[in-house]
């Protein structure tokens, strides 16, 4: 179904600017803070500091900001008090010692209350809604149950590396191993290829909503909220998030009713096996288990595709990483999840990584319920707070070199933890299933395979590592590689596993059904 066509409705377009400019001079006049606050770029009147993003990219702008301003700078977005912060002790000590009141999100109109009728836990404030949803899903992500997933994990890499041998489209590999690895633990569904309408749909209500979002009209009212007063048939923001929301629901419906007939364990029955799910509305249950692909799949994705990109721009990483595993696992079998603490190599690489080229480098903004003092700023109640995650990890006197990409600075003088997970009450809690199920992959593609760049007609194809596109995440733009099996006998090996492997969701969920709680 297509979007809503806004360009035929240019009269009421024109009714919409008026009613906005005359707005806007309202709020203008009427609204000026009076508090101190952290320096920073003198904010335009109306727009504030919106028009310097536009003009650079956001990181480069935050980048030059806080070299002028210093490590914590205010700005405006339209109407929107912004604080951001670019060291990690400054964002420790207000995201997560004072996770009380810094644990919310900031108000998003579009993003959140109109397309995901306020059911997707990443952008719900801080109450009581978010605190039974994360009740809900967090015996999902303990340690004990993560391990439990290994055979879901296992089937999906061996999926992965059997491809290899005969493609090297790895971008449309690697989302099926991210959705199917979903599909499987939320409703027992596994994902034979990438075509498939399962898949298809997830991204087809993915990019239904970065579309609407990156609509003029959308920005205009996350930005001037007090624009979502308008009545409905004037305000074509309204149409645009039904739609969405009207969509995104049929498929997290659609999925509800299958996983809950199934004679197998998966989260939906969980989640509504327990004592809060079961008091919940079932579309609710199903925006619950349904918006956690929406949280992880793509950082899945992207953490993936930046490290086939890191083993092929650094070949002497990626022998080292095969050194590594040929001592530990040597040739006669694949690695698996309990090999990971005996290959620090490849964890290295795996965390620097995530430091080098953040998948969320501006993570999900938080922001306080309450006004607050810190260094003599005042930060106001509601302020949207911007961990810079990007300038964390650039910092040259904790990460000497920081443009360098050096997996051996986590394993000589192992510096400061990088919080590429987030922080407080709203870290990732998915942490610990996206690095175990990231490890295996890329331990495997490395014990697999010599990964290069691609050649066409007889030219090396050259990846730009600073080639970088910004949607959810911090993603390298599309780029070529090659597999070539490390030798016959590794071939053999892939291609045994992937025939003996147990590729039947439904056993394998019954494996991993945890006994039952007392
Ligand atoms: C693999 C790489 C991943 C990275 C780098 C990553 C990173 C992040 C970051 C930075 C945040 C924001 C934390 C904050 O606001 O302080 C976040 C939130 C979240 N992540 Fe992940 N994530 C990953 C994988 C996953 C996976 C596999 C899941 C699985 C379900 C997941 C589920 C979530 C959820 C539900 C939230 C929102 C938490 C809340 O707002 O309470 N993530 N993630």
């Amino acid at each position: 179904m297509a979007l809503v066509d806004l360009e035929s409705r240019s009269f009421l377009t024109g009714v919409f600017f008026l009613l906005f400019g005359v707005l806007l001079v309202y709020r203008h006049l009427f609204s000026k803070p009076t508090y101190s606050l952290p320096p920073g770029p003198k904010p335009l009147p109306i727009v504030g500091n919106i028009l310097d993003m536009v003009r650079s990219t956001p990181m480069d702008m935050f980048t030059q900001w806080h070299q002028k301003f210093g490590p914590i700078i205010s700005l405006r977005y339209g109407q929107r008090q912004v604080i951001s912060i670019n060291s990690s002790s400054i964002a420790h000590d207000l995201l997560d010692k004072r996770g009380a009141i810094y644990s919310s999100r900031p108000r998003l109109i579009m993003a959140s209350e109109r397309m995901l009728n306020s059911m997707n836990i990443g952008v719900l404030p801080y109450n009581k809604r978010w605190n039974v949803h994360h009740r809900i899903i967090s015996p999902f992500f303990e340690t004990s149950m993560v391990k439990r997933y290994a055979p879901i994990f296992d089937l999906e890499s061996k999926q992965v590396i059997a491809d290899f041998l005969s493609s090297n489209d790895f971008d449309s590999s690697l989302s099926r191993f991210s959705a199917s690895i979903f599909l499987g633990l939320s409703y027992g569904i596994h994902l034979d290829s990438n075509e498939s309408t399962e898949v298809t749909d997830l991204d087809r209500i993915n990019q239904f909503f970065l579309d609407a979002m990156s609509s003029m009209y959308c920005r205009l009212v996350e930005l001037y909220p007090f624009l979502d007063l308008t009545p409905y048939w004037l305000a074509p923001w309204k149409w645009l998030a039904a739609d969405v929301e009207r969509q995104t629901t049929a498929v997290h419906m659609r999925h509800f009713e299958f996983a809950k007939s199934k004679p197998t364990w998966n989260w939906l029955q969980e989640a509504r096996a327990s004592k809060l799910g079961s008091q919940l509305p079932d579309k609710e249950l199903a925006y619950v288990v349904g918006t956690l692909h929406q949280a992880g799949g793509e950082a899945i994705i992207t953490l993936s595709r930046l490290l086939v990109k890191v083993i092929v721009l650094h070949p002497e990483c990626a022998a080292q990483a095969q050194k590594e595993l040929d001592q530990v696992v040597g040739p006669n079998r694949l690695p698996n999840v309990d090999d990971q603490e005996d290959l620090p190599y490849i964890n290295a690489m795996i965390t620097e990584a995530m430091r080098w080229q953040p998948v969320t480098p501006l993570i999900f903004p938080h922001a306080n319920t309450q006004d607050d003092e810190y260094m003599g700023y005042h930060i106001p109640k509601d302020t949207m707070i911007l961990p810079n995650l990007w300038a964390m990890g650039y910092d040259p006197e904790i990460y000497p070199d920081p443009t360098v990409y050096r997996p051996e600075r986590w394993l000589e003088n192992t510096p400061p933890h990088h919080p590429a997970f987030g922080f407080g009450r709203r870290i990732c809690p998915g942490q610990q299933l996206g690095s175990i199920s990231v490890f295996l992959l890329v331990a495997r593609i490395l014990w697999a395979f010599n990964t290069t760049h691609a050649y066409r007609d007889g030219k090396k194809v050259e990846i730009d590592p600073w080639d970088l596109k910004i949607t959810l995440t911090l993603s390298s733009s599309p780029f070529e590689v090659e597999f070539h099996a490390r030798s016959d006998k590794h071939r053999k090996i892939i291609e045994q596993e992937w025939l003996s492997t147990e590729k039947d969701v439904g056993v394998i969920l019954e494996e991993i059904r945890p006994p039952r709680r007392e």
